[in-house]
């Protein structure tokens, strides 16, 4: 099927890409012009593993790349991977997909047959129909349901893992309103189900897609919180919590997966999703309190790990390395990570902050130009007063001799990822 993707970042790139490795025809459409002509040269815009060779393999055939909406009118489909940040209050900011919304009804105004508009994006319930719809109308002069169709297909890929996740699913979620539009759907996902039915396809209404996407995210943050809350309580008691929640784990009903006590959550999504459904919620007077309780655990970690650092270290003048600024592993995108959160603080109190990170050097340094950046986890600890571990990077694990080149070897890990040495003043945040 010839596709267009609107918006080409984490999840747009991802997406087309993958579409195309799928056998669909894609154009995505962006208005960042470094974006498109990256594409079209076959170089992926973003670190992710395995992406790089989808957009190298199907670049200028399969995969193409535009600043130009009018290349959707020779598509069946579009789907709308626009970022939906934060406003100040926490609820959702929807003038990205609004412009988009609005952009592409101009260039349907001028399509010949249905077309398929289906919001990739996460927005809060009902805002493809009550938003995203009558925008596409109102631009386009057609009605939805007859001149074109909306849908809603949340994306639960994570990034550092995103081709697989979205090549290998848990589910695909269909949210539609008419039987045409979940046959177009099926028939563009159908190269990814086997005949034995898996991944499981579950269609469901366009506001149920919608808050089916916010409640996956909120019970994953939710999880982690709990597993810090717990993991707080066994460090009052000196208990393993590492053993604990392994141990918690093994329970079929409780599951292994996000039980990674450390200093929380960040990234692009877990943060503003949980603010933005927090906030709908609020909005039709629903106060979501267990949900508000993640949100400050969460937000509590990085302070108990400086306070930590603080027992220790007089942080004024003192050089602290960052080791790890991503806001996971296996990515470069350093949203909401929670070493943004350490550096802002460090520097408030005077401290001279070294950071490194295998890939996420540059994205930081538009955050902070003025901090020091090292090329190597050893040439950041060379001579450090303190470090703190934010990020669970692989190699942090095999770091040893690298110690004994600081100048006070204090080393808080806030992801028990560092193996505890002799010669090390060495603390775990939980
Ligand atoms: N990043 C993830 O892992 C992830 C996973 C699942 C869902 N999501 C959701 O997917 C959506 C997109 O997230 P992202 O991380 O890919 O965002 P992103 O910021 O990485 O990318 C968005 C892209 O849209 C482009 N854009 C902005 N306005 C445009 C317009 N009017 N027309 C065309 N292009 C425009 C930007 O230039 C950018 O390249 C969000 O709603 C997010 O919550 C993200
Ligand atoms: O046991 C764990 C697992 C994760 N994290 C942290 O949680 C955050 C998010 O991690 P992860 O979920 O792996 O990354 P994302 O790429 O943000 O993916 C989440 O957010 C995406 C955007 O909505 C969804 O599509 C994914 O399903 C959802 O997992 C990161 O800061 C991790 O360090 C923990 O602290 N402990």
């Amino acid at each position: 099927m010839k596709l267009s993707i609107i918006g080409s970042g984490y999840v747009g790139t991802t997406v087309a890409a993958c579409f195309a490795e799928l056998g669909h025809h894609v154009v995505n459409v962006d208005i960042d012009d470094d974006i498109v002509r990256a594409l079209n040269e076959g170089r992926c815009p973003i670190h992710e593993p395995g992406l790089a060779e989808l957009v190298e393999r199907h670049a200028g055939d399969r995969l193409r790349a535009t600043t130009d909406y009018d290349e959707v009118l020779d598509t069946d489909a579009t789907f709308l991977a626009l970022p939906t940040p934060s406003n100040d209050d926490g609820s959702i900011d929807l003038g990205a997909m609004k412009a988009a919304a609005t952009s592409l009804g101009e260039t349907l105004a001028r399509k010949d047959g249905p077309h398929l508009v289906v919001t990739k994006s996460t927005v809060v319930p009902t805002t493809t129909v009550d938003v995203i719809g009558p925008r596409i109308e109102e631009a386009s002069g057609k009605r939805v349901g007859e001149g074109f169709d909306i849908a809603m297909n949340p994306e639960f890929l994570r990034e550092g893992t995103a081709v697989d996740d979205f090549l290998d699913p848990d589910k695909v979620v269909l949210g539609a309103q008419t039987e045409r539009a979940y046959e177009q759907l099926d028939e563009i996902f159908a190269p990814l189900v086997d005949r034995a039915g898996n991944p499981p396809v579950v269609e469901t209404g366009i506001s149920e897609a919608e808050m089916i996407k916010y409640a996956n995210n909120a019970f994953l943050a939710s999880k982690i919180s709990l597993a810090n809350d717990l993991a707080n309580i066994c460090k009052e008691f000196g208990v393993d919590s590492a053993e604990v929640l392994e141990t918690i784990g093994l329970d079929a009903r409780i599951g292994s997966a996000f039980l990674g006590a450390g200093l929380g959550w960040g990234g692009s999504c877990f943060p503003k999703d949980t603010a933005a459904i927090i906030a709908a919620a609020r909005g039709r007077g629903y106060e979501p309190r267990l949900l508000q309780a993640a949100v400050d655990v969460n937000d509590g970690q990085p302070e108990r790990m400086l306070d930590l650092l603080r027992e220790r270290v007089d942080l004024d003048g003192q050089r602290v390395a960052v080791l790890g600024l991503a806001f996971k592993p296996g990515t470069d995108d350093i949203r909401k990570s929670r070493a943004t959160l350490l550096i802002g603080s460090l520097l408030d109190a005077g401290a001279d902050v070294v950071g490194y990170d295998p890939v996420a050097t540059e994205n930081m340094r538009e955050q902070f130009p003025d901090i020091e950046y090292a090329d190597s986890a050893a040439d950041a600890l060379a001579g450090a007063d303190a470090a703190l571990v934010a990020t669970d990077w692989d190699e942090f694990a095999a770091l040893d001799d690298e110690f004994d080149a600081m100048r006070s070897p204090v080393v808080i890990d806030g992801r028990r990822i560092v193996t505890r040495r002799d010669g090390i003043d060495y603390e775990s945040l939980v």
